[in-house]
């Protein structure tokens, strides 16, 4: 199959590469000196210096250049140029299919990913999203990893998933798009919180809390949209949050670990060198819920750590100072 894959940050390049194994691949990337320093060295000096393309990997700066004849587009830049490239490809009159790989919602609009297809894009294109426990650097090196490709289309998501399975990147259909995306925005928020546990040292016992009640406040997010609750416990859900909150390979736990030890915002998105989609993602999720009606303490308590400068501490306490209730509730 020919493909083509639109963002070459560690994610694009990662699934660039892993792709290429198997398939024909364009690597389209929007700066015209990144795309040329890519071609010169044959791999990502930047982002995955150890990680050489295949042959059958051609990087373009030239968007027509890399859909050109593409039988599947995978969108990998960060969430806030979902809708830009998806104009893009609009523009270029393009009717492949596409999966996106970026996670999060949008900023300002709170719309999830697939709504912002569904203004995007042509109604009859099929589109949907590639999400899971899956940290770039490993997938690059071919580490065994397995994640979820979710379509309303389920036949969509299963020859999708048929179709790119590897030996070392399992793959696994679903048609609970909602749940998908949900699982992939609010476990960032999530990880940034384990980074903030972690770095204050407040224990195993409290993670373990943490990350059980944030799974819980995940499920009620995506029961009050409709997401199916088995999601939550499937690859998307529960495998993405592990990954993401106890890995230190993740960016958005390194954000809540430079917060705990007193950095600014700013400061750690600037050292950071990545996207950290979790920080957009809190206070849409956060949005969002507050409009369905829906109780996300923890999400409440990165907001606040995150925007409004309050302290850990106080975050804590809130938090420990909750009614006790129903564990189900
Ligand atoms: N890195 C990882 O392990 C994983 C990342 N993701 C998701 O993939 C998305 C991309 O993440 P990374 O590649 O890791 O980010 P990154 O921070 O490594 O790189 C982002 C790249 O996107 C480019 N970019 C920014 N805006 C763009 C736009 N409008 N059009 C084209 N390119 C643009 C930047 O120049 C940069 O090269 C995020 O939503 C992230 O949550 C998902 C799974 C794994
Ligand atoms: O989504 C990811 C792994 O599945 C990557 O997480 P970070 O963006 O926190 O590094």
């Amino acid at each position: 199959m020919k493909l083509a894959v639109l963002g070459a940050g560690a994610w694009g390049t990662a699934l660039a590469i892993r792709f290429a194994g198997q398939h024909q691949v364009a690597l389209w990337c929007r700066d015209q000196q990144q795309a040329s320093d890519m071609q010169a060295a044959r791999a990502n000096t930047r982002y995955l210096p150890d990680s050489p393309f295949p042959d059958s990997l051609s990087v373009h700066a030239d968007l027509p250049a890399a859909i050109a004849g593409a039988e599947l587009i995978l969108l990998v830049t960060p969430l806030s140029g979902l809708r830009p490239t998806l104009k893009a490809l609009t523009a270029a009159g393009s009717c492949a299919p596409v999966l996106w790989a970026c996670k999060g919602l949008e900023a300002g609009t709170m719309k999830f990913p697939h709504q912002v297809a569904d203004e995007e894009m042509p109604a009859d294109v099929p589109r949907g999203m590639l999400s899971g426990p899956s940290f770039a650097q490993e997938v690059a090196r071919g580490l065994p990893s397995a994640v979820t490709i979710a379509a309303s289309d389920a036949d969509f998501a299963q020859r999708t998933a048929t179709a790119l399975n590897t030996s070392v990147l399992r793959l696994y259909a679903s048609d609970d798009l909602v749940g998908v995306e949900i699982g992939a925005a609010v476990k960032n928020v999530l990880a940034i919180a384990a980074g903030i546990c972690d770095g204050m040292n407040y224990g195993l016992n409290a993670r373990a809390a943490l990350l059980t009640r944030g799974l819980a406040e995940m499920a009620r997010f995506g029961a009050a949209q409709g997401a199916r609750p088995e999601t939550f416990m499937g690859l998307a859900g529960i495998g993405d949050l592990l990954l993401t909150a106890t890995g230190d390979l993740s960016r958005n736990r390194r954000v809540g670990l430079l917060l705990a030890e007193g950095l600014k915002l700013d400061d750690v998105l600037k050292n950071l060198g990545h996207v950290a989609e979790g920080v957009p993602a809190a206070r849409e999720v956060l949005r969002q819920a507050q409009a369905l009606g829906v109780d996300m303490p923890i999400t409440a308590g990165v907001c606040r750590v995150l925007f409004d400068d309050a302290a850990v501490v106080d975050v804590l306490q809130t938090l420990m100072g909750r009614a006790p209730r129903r564990e189900g509730e």
